[in-house]
């Protein structure tokens, strides 16, 4: 894939739970007129079941390894918008292909304007069931140095999800238009 034009090559959304790397990473999609995968939405259909019974029927380890070939076979692909799950990166081998076969953006938001998002997550999220606000803020601060290996990244506070995509988009074509100033 080594061979494969900046122009080309797909975009990995990354960053904490419920940043909006999934919203933002569909609307980037349509605007660059890319097929977007969801690896969450991927592992759901595989599973035929939402996330939080994976982890409760099958366990956290085969999420993890079927959301790691996920992510493995997608980055070979190109042209895509991927967005992937906030435990992600916490596996070398998935930093890794991100890394080096796409481009990487860090959805990074504040815990001050995080938190104020919980109650759309807390369903659906296994990783923050039965923990307080405390313990998750201690995983939210946790979580930040394996989101630090990135190509560019976007802070969210109080930005609208198109906000986020046109600025996502805008930073794309200059940079494509930088390094392959004849190609687009
Ligand atoms: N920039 C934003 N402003 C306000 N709400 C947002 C924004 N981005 C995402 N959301 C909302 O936050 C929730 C989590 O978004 P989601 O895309 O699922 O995040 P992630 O995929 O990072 O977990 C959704 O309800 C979504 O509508
Ligand atoms: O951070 C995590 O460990 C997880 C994040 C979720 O994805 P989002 O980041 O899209 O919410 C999903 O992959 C799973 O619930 C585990
Ligand atoms: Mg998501």
């Amino acid at each position: 894939m080594n061979d494969v034009s900046l122009r080309e090559k797909s975009i990995v959304m990354i960053g904490f739970m419920g940043v909006g790397k999934t919203t933002i990473g569909k609307v980037v999609a349509k605007n660059l007129y890319r097929d977007f995968i969801d690896i969450d939405e991927e592992i759901e259909k595989k599973f035929n079941m939402p996330t939080s019974d994976i982890f409760k029927q099958y366990g956290e380890k085969i999420f993890r390894e079927t959301e790691k070939n996920m992510i493995i076979q997608s980055c070979k692909q190109k042209l895509k918008i991927i967005s992937v799950g906030g435990g992600a990166f916490l596996q070398e081998e998935i930093r890794d292909v991100c890394l080096s076969e796409c481009i990487v953006f860090f959805l990074d938001m504040s815990w001050e304007n995080w938190k104020d998002r919980i109650s759309l997550l807390i369903d659906s999220r296994p990783v923050l069931q039965g923990k307080n606000m405390d313990q998750i803020e201690e995983l939210f601060n946790e979580r930040q140095p394996i989101y630090s290996e990135h190509h560019s990244r976007v802070i969210t506070d109080n930005l609208v999800v198109e906000e986020v995509a046109d600025y996502i988009v805008e930073s794309l074509k200059t940079a494509w238009d930088i390094y392959e100033p004849n190609a687009g």
